[in-house]
């Protein structure tokens, strides 16, 4: 299973954007990941359409889009119009997911289902086999830079679990305060694709990009 870090730009300075994503890629981190707030489903408003129609397709990176919207099929096939290769949609925002799985799909990009911290890993369940990666918020969605919330590593265990006994292997993607000091546990766990912000883009972006590639290195060996 290959382990893949995706830089969060919501941590990024915009000023200097270009650069900084150059130096993720540099790095080894294969996955931008675009996070969309619309100021309803979550408090904040980050950025959206136009931003991603800039960066998309840059320095080969996978766009890996993170909708925080309310009724995400409304903007479906604008997101991928404008470059996204993953559209992850919130569980909680879907009135009727399997139509916005359906809709992604019929759009040719990838599906991810993402759930927040008090929703538990079952109500996967009867989409497992409908989605190319499940994204578990480990902090609660809207802000960069709070703690790892503990009860995570268990819902990453479950649900790496219940993919494996179907014979499912979709990525298993994390998202929130996932730092050099703990990403093991996530791995280990069960998690192959790392969402990271603050401890991307705060301080020396190259050094802290190697750096999680150096630790997954020691996963390249297992299955
Ligand atoms: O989606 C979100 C927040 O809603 C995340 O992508 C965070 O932006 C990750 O930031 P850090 O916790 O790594 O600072």
């Amino acid at each position: 299973m290959k382990r893949i870090l995706a830089p969060s730009i919501l941590s990024a300075d915009f000023k200097v954007l270009g650069e900084q994503m150059q130096l993720c890629a540099d790095g080894g981190a294969e996955y931008l990941h675009f996070d969309v707030m619309d100021g309803m489903f979550v408090p904040n408003i980050s950025f959206g359409i136009p931003v991603l129609e800039c960066v998309k397709g840059f320095a080969g990176m996978v766009m890996d889009v993170h909708l925080m919207i309310q009724d995400p099929i409304r903007y479906v096939d604008k997101f991928c119009d404008a470059g996204a290769d993953i559209v992850n949609v919130h569980y909680e925002a879907c009135g009727d997911l399997q139509a916005v799985l359906d809709k992604i799909h019929g759009r040719g990009r990838k599906a991810g289902i993402t759930i927040k911290p008090a929703t538990p890993v079952e109500v996967l369940v009867p989409y497992l086999d409908q989605a190319e990666l499940f994204l578990i918020m480990s902090v609660e969605p809207g802000l960069g830079g709070q703690a790892f919330i503990p009860s995570s590593l268990d819902k990453i265990r479950t649900l790496r679990a219940l993919l494996e006994k179907r014979g499912l292997h979709a990525d298993l993607e994390v998202d929130g305060g996932v730092y050099h000091s703990n990403v093991r546990e996530v791995l280990d766990a069960g998690a192959n694709v790392i969402v990271s912000g603050s401890s991307v883009f705060r301080g020396d972006i190259l050094e802290n990009v190697s750096g999680f590639m150096e630790i997954f290195k020691e996963y390249t060996q297992d299955s």
